[in-house]
């Protein structure tokens, strides 16, 4: 579905992002995982169209795309949930949730209780978040956690094709952050891909189908979950390509 070939990215004289590519195929989900700083949150920015490459090319079904901006990447289907993802505080949950794509009737009125009634039902289906008394409620009222569950209901309510959660579950409480590595795993089965950038291997070896480590800019491992363990994914992570091989090593011994 969508490829990334030989990305690089320099931020002045850094070089943050060095040779990266990867696919991600239909239906499948991918973590991509690395330590503080590995890039990470550039590459979903790159992916998202936010950032641009240094170089590289990114394609969609095959082919390259000239520019790549965030309107290009939404218009082929791609949702992407940030770590500060934007909600309006002053406004309700219903009005966030169809913010830009709100349902009118012919003369051009909100058609508001239907909205209120398909939030409550993204609310329940896909997060089931604690604490949210009313789809009407403001959001400046709910908490971090519950705020970035609204995003995420809204990302995964319009999803298209590929939806890119940034630490999605770091402020989420143990049953939504279920909920949700459920319904990732629930939306493989209707086509839809996903990137989980997630610093918990257990969350992310529980629903991935793929797992790619960075390391100081680099990709460092590319593995199918029936070809690794959390322990590998572990040494991966803290200890680089060393740790890896490092594993390896030790698990052939045994
Ligand atoms: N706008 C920027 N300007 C300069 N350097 C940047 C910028 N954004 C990121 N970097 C640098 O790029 C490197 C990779 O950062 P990135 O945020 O992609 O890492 P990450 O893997 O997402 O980390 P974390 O897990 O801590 O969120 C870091 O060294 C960071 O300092």
């Amino acid at each position: 579905m969508l490829e990334l070939r030989g990305v690089s990215k320099d931020y002045g004289p850094n070089r943050v992002l060095d040779d990266v590519s990867f696919g991600i195929g239909t239906g499948e989900v991918v973590g991509l995982l690395g330590d503080n700083g590995a890039g990470k949150s550039t590459l979903v920015k790159i992916m998202s169209g936010v950032v641009s490459m240094t170089s590289g090319s990114w394609l969609w079904r095959g082919e390259a795309l000239d520019k790549v901006t965030r309107p290009e990447t939404e218009r082929r289907g791609v949702e992407t949930i940030f770590q500060d993802s934007a909600l309006v505080p002053s406004m309700s949950i219903t009005r966030n949730i169809f913010a830009g794509r709100e349902l009118t009737n012919r003369a051009g009125f909100l058609r508001l209780r239907e909205m209120d009634a398909i939030t409550t039902d993204i609310l329940d289906s896909v997060v089931s978040i604690e604490g949210i008394k009313s789809a009407k409620q403001l959001v400046s009222s709910l908490s971090g956690g519950q705020a970035q569950a609204v995003a995420i209901a809204r990302a995964v309510h319009f999803k298209r094709s590929l939806l890119i959660l940034d630490e999605p579950t770091s402020a989420l409480a143990v049953r939504a952050t279920e909920a949700l590595l459920n319904y990732l795993v629930q939306l493989k089965g209707e086509g839809v891909s996903s990137v989980l950038v997630t610093h918990n291997l257990h969350h992310a070896f529980k629903v991935c189908d793929r797992h790619i480590v960075m390391n100081h800019g680099r990709k460092i491992l590319d593995v199918r979950r029936e070809d690794t363990s959390v322990e590998e994914l572990t040494a991966a992570v803290v200890e680089g390509a060393e740790g890896v091989r490092r594993y390896r090593a030790g698990r052939d011994l045994a």
